[in-house]
């Protein structure tokens, strides 16, 4: 009998500075338990400090990548961050359709904490009306869940209105929407699930006091991927049925195969760990010029360090 770990992909752009993007991703995915794969759409220059330029990915390239991964590997679950253009936006829609994602995540950045585009303007109406059909989870925080909903939307200032946004954005089409909380000031974070069987689930926890938020999207929408890939394959395992399905996974079949209890199993899990990687690197000063960094959260918190190999 052969195995194999779960298989988790990342469709994002780089940060050379190891703490968002690509970078966060497969360092969640290794911490989550899951083979990290990738397809790279932008290359970015960017630190603690913020963003200073993005070269992206030829369109070709992007597909010759996709290519590369699933005409070899059995993914289990992806998830999408920087796409920078509506082309990329078309052509990862165009491969979602194919279903050999597994179940996916769009975390639908547009706008970096430093105030840097990561999507161009006339991709927005691309994310709006194409993506979301085909997206399993999205995970927008405030700001980019009003703007999926209209150039207009006020942002969420109380829980009440992030329920109704979360129940406006499914009517988009996605399989559940988890719309984050974090840029919010109050003692506490509160993101809300809205799954498509009618369940909301609120999940609060401390806001952590640190500088340290870079690359927070990035790492929570790895870690609930990796869970998905995890507790998905578990599951398939325990209930005796072929853990790694030969045929290519439906749409519609990944997201009966996940429900939405798994969902909040692995959303509730991956949240644990982003407050453990805040809570760990709360303290942390790595920049050469600390005024007004944002550090990264520390991935490898559940990795003991000063163990002799
Ligand atoms: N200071 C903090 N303390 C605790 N949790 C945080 C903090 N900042 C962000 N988070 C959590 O990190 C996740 C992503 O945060 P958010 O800032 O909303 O998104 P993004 O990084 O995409 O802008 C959310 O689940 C949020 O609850
Ligand atoms: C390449 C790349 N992708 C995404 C982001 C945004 O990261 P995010 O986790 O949403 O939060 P901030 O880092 O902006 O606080 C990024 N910076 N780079």
């Amino acid at each position: 009998m052969t195995t194999r770990p779960p298989i988790t992909l990342s469709i994002a752009g780089t940060d050379p500075s190891g703490g968002a993007g690509i970078h966060a991703d497969l360092k969640t995915f290794t911490a989550r338990k899951t083979m990290g794969t990738t397809v790279i759409t932008a290359l970015v220059a960017q630190n603690t400090h913020g963003v200073s330029r993005v070269y992206p990915v030829d369109v070709d390239f992007v597909a010759d990548q996709f290519d590369s991964v699933l005409g070899d590997l059995p993914v289990d679950a992806t998830k999408s961050g920087m796409l920078g253009s509506r082309d990329l936006v078309e052509l990862v829609v165009a491969r979602a359709a194919e279903g050999r994602l597994g179940f996916f995540t769009v975390d639908p950045v547009m706008i970096a904490t430093s105030g840097h585009r990561l999507l161009e303007t006339d991709a927005v109406d691309a994310v709006r009306t194409h993506l979301l059909p085909v997206a399993d989870l999205i995970t927008p925080n405030l700001p980019e869940a009003a703007l999926l909903i209209s150039d207009d939307e006020p942002e969420a200032q109380t829980t009440e209105a992030m329920r109704d946004q979360a129940g406006r954005l499914l009517e988009r089409g996605p399989g559940a929407v988890l719309l984050k909380g974090g840029h919010g000031s109050d003692d506490e974070v509160i993101d809300i699930l809205a799954t498509s069987d009618g369940q909301v689930r609120e999940f609060t926890h401390p806001r952590v006091t640190t500088m340290n938020t870079h690359g927070t999207g990035c790492t929570l929408s790895a870690a609930i991927t990796a869970e998905v890939a995890v507790l998905g394959r578990e599951r398939a395992a325990a209930a005796g049925g072929p853990a790694d399905p030969a045929a290519p996974t439906g749409k519609d079949r990944s997201r009966a195969a996940i429900g939405s209890d798994l969902l909040g199993e692995a959303v509730g899990n991956a949240l644990d760990f982003l407050a453990r990687a805040l809570n760990s690197a709360a303290d942390w000063q790595l920049s050469l010029d600390p005024e007004g960094a944002h550090g990264p959260v520390d991935h490898q918190v559940d990795i003991v360090r000063d163990r002799p190999a």
